[in-house]
């Protein structure tokens, strides 16, 4: 069985990817950043069809942690699955944070940093000797690298910064048979910097071609299409999951 991680898996579009992976047959380690619980639910609702998946602690902003993280996932492919190889990545734990530029404090952009660039490299870098070839990574970044919407720059900012890292990534891990991608999702329905209200909600639904906002389920199957090898010949690429969002 293809065993894969997925960071901040135990709600939204993580939460929605792994269960799609372990119905694909994929086993899956997912981590929570806190809530033990939800995480705990997401396990549950795998074991309840049968599927394979284990919840870990980690705080993708802390990268001292990652190689006692990396001790974990060796242990929990041992024991879990009798393997010692990682067949996928998913850096998807992200957090959003309404303020605008001028308002920004040292202490925020180093803290959005940390979790969506610094993160995923670090992770990345230390999970890396356990994949095997034909294992794929996959970046979660965000339709406002594209756009400009006023109070995200410094989140915009990695989020691109974790596309350009998508290609480099390919390039330097393709000699091992690892694919890099980056998913961009547009507006989905999560509890993504507080969540939706109906106002917000209408608005980014005019934003959207197709007239709605879209459900983690929506890209957690293209994030899991993307690990399997039907997608083997795609890499380094940014697919916008989107319905359309074009503002
Ligand atoms: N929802 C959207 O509209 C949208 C749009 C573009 C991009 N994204 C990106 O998609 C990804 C998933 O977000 P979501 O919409 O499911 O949001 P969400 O808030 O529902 O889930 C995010 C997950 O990341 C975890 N997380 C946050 N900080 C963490 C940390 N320091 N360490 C470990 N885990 C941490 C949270 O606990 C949570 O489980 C994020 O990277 C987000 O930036 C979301």
């Amino acid at each position: 069985m293809n065993v894969i991680v997925i960071t901040g898996g135990s709600r939204g579009i993580g939460a929605a990817a792994a269960i799609e992976a372990a119905k694909r047959g994929m086993g899956v380690i997912l981590t929570y950043n806190t809530n033990v619980a939800a995480a705990d639910k997401v396990v549950a609702i795998v074991e309840g069809f049968g599927g394979k998946a284990v919840a870990l602690p980690l705080d993708v902003g802390d990268a001292d942690s990652f190689d006692a993280f990396k001790e974990a996932v060796i242990q929990a492919l041992a024991t879990k699955w009798s393997t010692t190889a990682l067949h996928g990545l998913v850096n998807n734990a992200g957090y959003g944070l309404f303020n605008r530029i001028e308002n920004v404090t040292a202490a925020q952009f180093d803290g959005l940093m940390d979790v969506h660039l610094k993160g995923p490299f670090f992770l990345t870098q230390a999970l890396l000797p356990l994949m095997a070839s034909g294992a794929a990574i996959v970046n979660l970044t965000s339709a406002t690298t594209r756009v400009a919407t006023s109070g995200v720059a410094p989140y915009a900012a990695f989020k691109g910064g974790l596309e350009v890292l998508t290609r480099y990534m390919a390039k330097e891990f393709g000699a091992r048979g690892i694919r890099v991608n980056a998913v961009s999702p547009g507006a989905i329905r999560t509890e993504l910097g507080g969540g939706l209200n109906d106002e917000f909600e209408t608005m980014l639904a005019g934003q959207t071609a197709l007239g709605r906002v879209g459900e983690p389920e929506d890209v957690g199957r293209v994030i899991v299409t993307l690990l399997s090898s039907e997608t083997g010949w795609v890499n380094a690429q940014t697919v916008e999951v989107g319905g359309g969002y074009i503002i």
